[in-house]
């Protein structure tokens, strides 16, 4: 291919994942693949500057905005960062700088969160904006998500300047992210693929609420404004801190590139101690007025360089593909490896998600693969080594039948994994639902753990969950491991479980994708099991926030006479299978259809209030638009949603008129 059309084809494929990654978040190639990419492009224009284009890539931060949230100009441009891999790379930014400024350069040394960009704006010591990077030169606004997350200040304390802005970094850290996951599994949906990607998406969403419900962190590294009395990069840091910023402590200053690179080689190596994900270190020129003289490219300061740690990935044998049955009868491959070293643990298996990504990666038994360990909870396959390839290897055949009970697989259009069907006839399925049914969030059952389930199930004595309702003391008895206590306290726990409410044994029936969330919904739109069993797909998908997919799975899950019958038996044993008079009493549709934003101090407390809210049929939501039909408006309530209720022309009502909409 000529070098000009090289370059093209670059600029066009880089466009496309670009596009992927900052907008859709759902990148279809890792980022060393990317960068790989960029920095061919970048030396193909080096040697052919007549190909010079404004719009390349090479020159232009990554990001763009998306139509959901308000345009916002930045008042300082934001800046993506220039890469690094190596010492000698290093050396030569050195090099240029001393070519630049005259004096001692010192350092401030940080790590590099892997996160979303973004820019917070206060004025009077109070948070006023929150906006995305985007392109660079304008972003999203995305206050209100932003504004849920704990560690971002509303207030500021100390001697902070009258008006400024601060850059930082929105992470998922790996713990809240695993929760996350946990959830997702739980309720029957996809995880996500890494904490980045979460972290960028839930800025995205419509729904502040949501965004208030992961636990999102902000780490603050950039102050920027006029006149603000502060000399080098390290004592910003400090100041940021002092006025009540979350600043890692890990930044250090350092006085020469050696200093430098021993920050560098310690974080490689510790990195993984820290509770967020981090992709590197970014070196930056200490002194303001140095970093002034420097200034900045179309894509990044000169001032600074990212030094990027290496993915960590190590190459080995795939021994065999194996494939897990989930309680929802999800089917899940997974890579046997040949044990190796990974970011300081020992990998055996690795997830290979579903049938399209060993497809699309062309992985097959007795390759030599690349292991990656990202954020995810297993660690993952991302690439084979074809030069090492049997030549008389096949493409994998993605199983067509259980593995576990040998039903044919099914896999519903438009999804990504295949299913096991025999919902009641499947080991681990029928397993994996009991041991849901009994858990802490659904009928919570004391007394009973989930390996006396599995037990329970291989010794016959149950084969669902209505089973348990029948188990006798005489029969658990003679079960290894049982004395008469444990047997009785087994007992008297699933007795107990009987009052439990009606939206939590709707949770813990397993219908796939009805988290708890939505089985509160229902509860509370439906009243009665016998109400939801008659509902047709339509009339479900009228119920506010339940979409098709989940439509789809409850009217299947009641077309199983298996099922009706395991309720009716619940039904027998005096199971709460409709909401209780007591909370229907207080139960109206008089907000119906109506959303709501609460905002500000109230005589109730926020929860009740919002109890109240969705009691009769309303729907809360965290941010103001177009869409909200009330603001309820307490004492103190922030000044930026009341001009925002104000610019939309939505009525805002105070407590007492609210209460009257109730009577
Ligand atoms: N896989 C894909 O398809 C794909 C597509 C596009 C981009 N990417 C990846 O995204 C990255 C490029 O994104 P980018 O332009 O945001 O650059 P970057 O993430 O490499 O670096 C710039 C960003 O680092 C952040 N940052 C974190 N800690 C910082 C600190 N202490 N000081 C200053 N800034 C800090 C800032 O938000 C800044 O905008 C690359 O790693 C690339 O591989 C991947
Ligand atoms: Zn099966």
């Amino acid at each position: 291919m000529k070098a000009e059309e090289k370059i093209k084809a670059l600029r066009e494929e880089l466009h496309h994942h670009n596009y992927l990654y900052y907008v859709l978040d759902k990148p279809e190639i890792s980022d060393y693949d990317f960068d790989q990419k960029l920095k061919e492009l970048q030396k193909l224009e080096e040697d052919h500057p007549e190909f010079h284009d404004d719009n390349s890539p090479t020159l232009r931060v990554g990001g763009a905005v998306t139509k959901n949230f308000a345009t916002v100009v930045h008042e300082h441009r934001m800046y993506s960062l220039d890469n690094s891999y190596s010492q000698e790379d290093l050396e030569n930014w050195e090099k240029r700088i001393r070519k630049q400024v005259d004096g001692e350069v010192n350092y401030t040394c940080e790590l590099k969160y892997d996160g979303a960009s973004i820019n917070l704006i206060y004025e009077k010591g109070r948070f006023k904006q929150a906006v995305t990077r985007g392109d660079g030169v304008q972003g999203d606004d995305v206050t209100n998500n932003v504004r849920t997350i704990r560690s971002v200040p509303l207030k500021l304390q100390g001697d902070y300047p009258p008006k400024f802005e601060i850059g930082g970094e929105i992470v998922l850290p790996y713990e809240g992210f695993a929760h996350l996951n946990a959830a997702r599994v739980e309720a029957g949906e996809e995880p996500y693929a890494n904490p980045r990607n979460t972290a960028s998406g839930s800025l995205k969403l419509q729904d502040s609420a949501e965004v208030a419900r992961r636990p999102l962190d902000c780490l603050l590294y950039g102050i920027k404004g006029n006149n603000l009395g502060i000399k080098t990069q390290f004592e910003s840091l400090e100041k940021a801190r002092s006025w009540g910023f979350k600043v890692p402590e890990e930044a250090v200053l350092a006085k020469d590139l050696k200093e430098v690179l021993a920050y560098i080689n310690y974080w490689d190596k510790h990195r993984h101690d820290l509770p967020y994900e981090t992709d590197g270190v970014v070196v930056k020129v200490n002194d303001l007025h140095q970093q002034d003289e420097l200034g900045y490219t179309a894509k990044a300061p000169r001032w600074a360089m990212a030094y990027k740690f290496q993915a960590e990935q190590a190459a080995t044998k795939l021994k065999k593909i194996t494939y897990q049955v989930g309680r929802t009868g999800a089917i899940t491959p997974v890579a046997n490896l040949d044990p190796v070293q990974l970011g300081g643990t020992v990998v055996k298996r690795a997830s290979l998600h579903n049938a399209d990504q060993i497809e699309k990666l062309d992985i097959r038994e007795g390759d030599e693969v690349y292991v990656e360990k990202g954020g995810e909870i297993i660690p993952k396959i991302v690439g084979v080594n074809f030069k090492k390839r049997d030549p008389h290897s096949e493409p994998t055949k993605y199983i067509s039948r259980c593995p576990e009970c040998d039903t044919p697989l099914v896999r519903n259009e438009g999804e990504a994994m295949h299913y096991c069907p025999n919902f009641n006839g499947c080991p681990p399925q029928i397993i994996g639902r009991i041991q849901h049914f009994i858990s802490r969030k659904a009928m919570d059952i004391e007394g009973l753990g989930g390996e006396t389930v599995a037990l329970l199930v291989n010794e016959g004595l149950i084969g669902n969950y209505a089973d348990l309702y029948e188990l006798k003391k005489e029969q658990i008895l003679p079960l290894e491991r049982m004395a008469e206590k444990s047997a009785e306290n087994l007992i008297s726990g699933i007795q107990n479980s009987k009052k439990i409410p009606f939206e939590r044994v709707l949770f813990a029936l397993g219908i796939r994708y009805v988290g708890e969330t939505v089985a509160k919904k229902l509860a509370r739109h439906f009243k009665n099991i016998d109400a939801l069993k008659k509902a047709s797909q339509q009339e479900l998908e009228n119920v506010d926030e339940i979409g098709s997919r989940i439509a789809e799975s409850v009217v299947e899950f009641f077309a199983s006479e298996e099922n009706i019958e395991n309720i009716e038996r619940l039904k027998g044993y005096g199971l709460q299978l409709e909401i209780s008079a007591e909370k229907l009493a207080n139960q109206t549709n008089k907000l119906e259809g109506q959303t709501f934003v609460v905002s500000g101090v109230f005589n109730m407390s926020r929860n009740e209030l919002k109890k109240l809210i969705e009691d009769n049929g309303g729907k809360v939501s965290g941010s103001i638009s177009s869409k909200t039909g009330y603001v309820v408006a307490g004492e103190n309530m922030g000044p930026s949603k009341l001009a925002k209720a104000e610019g939309l022309g939505i009525p805002i009502i105070n407590e007492e008129k609210f209460l009257k909409m109730l009577d």
